[in-house]
């Protein structure tokens, strides 16, 4: 795995952060030091993917980056008619993330497609996943996505939303903030490392705080949701669309 040394030197001018292809390259390290409880919360979503899984479905990964969440579906799903969407507008993730799931056989068909997540549409779904995208979508794009992505699920279906988060209290939002920074330098980040990638982010990473992400849940109309992970300032939510009404 290639180590993450992206903002180790002092850059003149720092750009605005993007999924390039040396982003792309280092990716599984960036993540893996940068987001605490990332191992945890994608091995998550296959249990989850084993719980919620329905005949002839679809499964979208949005922002899928290297395939990660896509991957961890895959192992579990059992049913051959399933299908798994994953989408990423990076040229350089999908042409590595292709590369990537070329080597892992299944019976499952996964296509990984180039394009803005705004602009695919979705359906028949039983797990839609975001994790750790929908913060890069400008603010006001946000509600109508979690819009069709409820449109978009079948009775029964599960919204799976992992997202760095913002509080609205000063004191406890700083707390959080030092904290992940702490368990960044613990693995190996350096002050200037985590202050350059801190601008980097600025312009192109806004999160939201829990209670808008459930507003926009409930709004959506998702009858229920759970922060089922959180760490510092990074947490993972999941949202229910209400089951059909058996006959029993
Ligand atoms: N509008 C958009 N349309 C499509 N893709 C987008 C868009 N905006 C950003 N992306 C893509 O969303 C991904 C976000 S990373 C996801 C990790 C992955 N889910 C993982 O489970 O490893 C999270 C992070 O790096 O913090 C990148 O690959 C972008 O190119
Ligand atoms: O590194 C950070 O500070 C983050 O917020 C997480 C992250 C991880 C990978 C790409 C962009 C942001």
């Amino acid at each position: 795995m290639q180590k993450d040394f992206i903002y180790a030197e002092p850059l003149a001018q720092i750009q605005d952060f993007c999924f390039d292809a040396t982003v792309a390259e280092v990716f599984p390290d960036m993540i893996q030091r940068s987001v605490p409880g990332y191992q945890t919360i994608v091995q998550t979503i296959g249990k989850l993917t084993q719980k919620y899984q329905q005949p002839a479905s679809r499964y979208y990964d949005l922002g899928c980056s290297l395939g990660a969440a896509s991957l961890a579906m895959r192992r579990q799903l059992t049913d051959a008619g399933s299908r798994i969407i994953a989408i990423d507008n990076s040229p350089a993730m999908v042409e590595r993330c292709q590369r990537h799931l070329q080597s892992f056989r299944s019976d499952v068909p996964l296509e990984v497609l180039l394009a803005d997540i705004r602009d695919v549409e979705i359906n028949n779904a039983a797990i839609v996943v975001s994790n750790f995208t929908l913060q890069f979508l400008p603010k006001q794009h946000r509600d109508e996505l979690v819009a069709r992505i409820y449109q978009g699920l079948k009775p029964g279906g599960i919204f799976i939303l992992s997202e760095k988060i913002v509080l609205d209290n000063p004191q406890t939002h700083e707390l959080l903030i030092d904290l992940h920074h702490d368990f960044k330098r613990a693995n190996g980040y350096s002050e200037l490392e985590i202050s350059q990638k801190r601008s980097a982010l600025e312009n192109v990473m806004l999160p939201d705080t829990i209670e808008e992400h459930q507003q926009r849940f409930r709004q959506a109309g998702f009858s229920s949701s759970v922060v089922w992970f959180q760490c510092f300032n990074f947490c993972s939510m999941v949202a229910i669309k209400e089951p059909e009404p058996s006959d029993a």
